[in-house]
């Protein structure tokens, strides 16, 4: 099967109770439409997963970002590819967070983080970033 090395932001934030948040996006086309998932994508040739997420993250929300530490890397197998995820913390440096090709975005905190649908291949991730958020 062949594998495809993506990488993910979990950007983190904090409301105004103080609480910290993380923004989730729903994807707007394409197989896995209306699924949930960290904002990111494909990396492309030559590229460090670090370049790949800054320059996802300025395609996709038009938004520049610190990549912080790796949370962790998820392997999964869908039934036509093996997925290979590179998911790190990451903070807003410029730019509001624009919708580019997502259809909706939330901002979640602990509590709010399983009401959405998350991809299957989230599922793990969300409980170490609930762990350590
Ligand atoms: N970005 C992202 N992709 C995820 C997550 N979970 C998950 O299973 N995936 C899968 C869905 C896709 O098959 C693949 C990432 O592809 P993508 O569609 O974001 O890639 P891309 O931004 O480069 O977009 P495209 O040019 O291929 O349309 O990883 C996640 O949390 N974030
Ligand atoms: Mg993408």
């Amino acid at each position: 099967m062949k594998t495809v090395r993506v990488v993910a932001a979990v950007i983190k934030a904090v409301n105004e109770n103080g609480e910290p948040i993380i923004f989730a996006t729903q994807r707007g086309y394409g197989e896995f439409k209306d699924g949930w998932e960290f904002p990111g994508g494909k990396i492309e040739e030559g590229e460090t997963p670090q370049d790949a997420l800054k320059r996802e993250i300025r395609e996709e929300l038009d938004t520049e970002i610190f990549v912080g530490e790796l949370i962790d890397t998820i392997e999964y197998d869908y039934p036509t590819f093996h997925l290979s995820m590179d998911c790190f913390w990451c903070e807003i440096v410029k730019g509001d967070l624009v919708l580019k090709e997502h259809e909706a975005a939330r901002w979640l905190n602990k509590k709010s983080m399983d009401d959405v649908d998350w991809l299957p291949a989230d599922i793990t991730l969300i409980e170490k970033v609930r762990e350590r958020l």
